[in-house]
């Protein structure tokens, strides 16, 4: 039995954290509005929203730092409220805007951590592991933000916790803290932690989440995996093929293909096509069936920022697969005039 199964004891629903109809009002302002959420055991699990969404709300509810105003929070499968000892006691957390106590040690941080999770860990080993170990019995006051950000990532790791829960966990951090900071997220989550982080930098959360959730105006608006959610926007991939000579036929065989959406021949050489993400092959296919001959092709993807926008303003002109919105491709007619596939 692995330690992790140990601690898990008697739990066997494999759900980490669990959020029912959770609302939190302060004064006239809505922070929380009717939140419910499941993530699993084991995955790394991305809380994504602007500024003022309810990220840090959801998480101070978690730890108990705030009360909800309706709902449930159940972490680990304690109460987060009636059992917030026992949540604090089985997770790591890296919190926004932590307090180090200047004139201790970095070294003097850890052994409070270990000592407070009553485990047996070498504080240098998990300085190691957040690449600070040469900085352990230097004082926490003369650090640097991102120097700051480690020693607090690796308190959070002591006792190797069930459940990581890391607000903002890049802040700070230059490009080789932030890889860093995804190689420990990927780590804890293969030793069978689950991680559950908040965060702005898409990038990041791209690229180690298994699902995100994303917040807007205190209501979760979407869970699944980026995949998915790029995929429910219906918003086209941008095919650019280049081939041996753009001919009418071909571009006539492209555009009546029932996912593609434009087709547009920029030069002697270039189709720039607009289609569903799973309809690339079936144009590579029309063109060679036209008698083309593709020479090279790249996707665009919808980027991440023009899918955040979509799911967390009103002003994106979201494109659907049904057909609204504009993707901006036109077809050239036999006539030289342009139309919309
Ligand atoms: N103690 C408080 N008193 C009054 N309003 C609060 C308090 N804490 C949060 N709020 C409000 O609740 C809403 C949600 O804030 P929260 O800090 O949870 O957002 P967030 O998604 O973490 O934002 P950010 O990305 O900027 O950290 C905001 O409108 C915020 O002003």
């Amino acid at each position: 039995m692995s330690q992790l199964d140990e601690q898990r004891g008697k739990r066997s629903d494999g759900i980490a954290i669990e959020l029912v109809g959770l609302n939190k009002r302060y004064g006239d302002v809505t922070a929380l509005d009717g939140v419910s959420l499941t993530v699993r055991e084991g995955e790394i699990f991305g809380f994504l929203g602007p500024n003022g969404a309810g990220k840090s709300t959801t998480i101070d509810i978690l730890l108990d730092f705030v009360r909800p105003s309706a709902g449930t929070a159940t972490v680990l499968g304690y109460d987060a409220q009636t059992d917030s000892l026992a949540v604090r006691q089985a997770v790591g957390v890296l919190p926004d805007g932590y307090h180090l106590y200047d004139r201790l040690t970095a070294r003097q941080h850890l052994e409070f951590a270990i000592a407070s999770k009553s485990s047996d860990d070498d504080p240098i080993e998990l300085l190691e592991r957040v690449g600070i170990a040469d900085a352990a019995d230097r004082k926490a006051g003369g650090f640097s933000k991102g120097m700051r950000q480690r020693l607090v990532l690796a308190m959070a790791l002591a006792g190797s916790p069930e459940l990581l829960i890391l607000d903002e966990p890049s802040t700070g951090l230059d490009p080789n803290g932030a890889r860093e900071m995804r190689d420990i997220i990927r780590a804890e989550r293969d030793r069978g932690a689950t991680v559950f982080f908040s965060s702005h930098i898409l990038e990041q959360v791209e690229a180690v989440c298994d699902r995100v959730g994303i917040l807007r105006n205190g209501e979760l608006v979407a869970v699944d995996t980026i995949d998915a959610l790029r995929d429910a926007l219906g918003t086209d991939a941008r095919l650019v093929l280049t081939v041996e000579s753009v001919t009418d036929d071909m571009v006539g065989a492209v555009a009546t293909l029932p996912d593609v959406t434009g087709v547009r021949a920029d030069g002697e050489r270039r189709l720039t096509v607009s289609c569903a993400s799973d309809a690339k092959s079936a144009v590579i296919r029309a063109v060679e069936a036209a008698g083309g001959t593709v020479v090279d092709f790249d996707v665009e993807e919808t980027s991440l920022e023009e899918m955040f926008a979509a799911y967390t303003t009103d002003e994106y002109p979201a494109t659907n697969s049904e057909g609204e919105g504009d993707s901006g491709l036109v077809t050239p007619s036999a006539d030289g005039e342009e139309v919309r596939a």
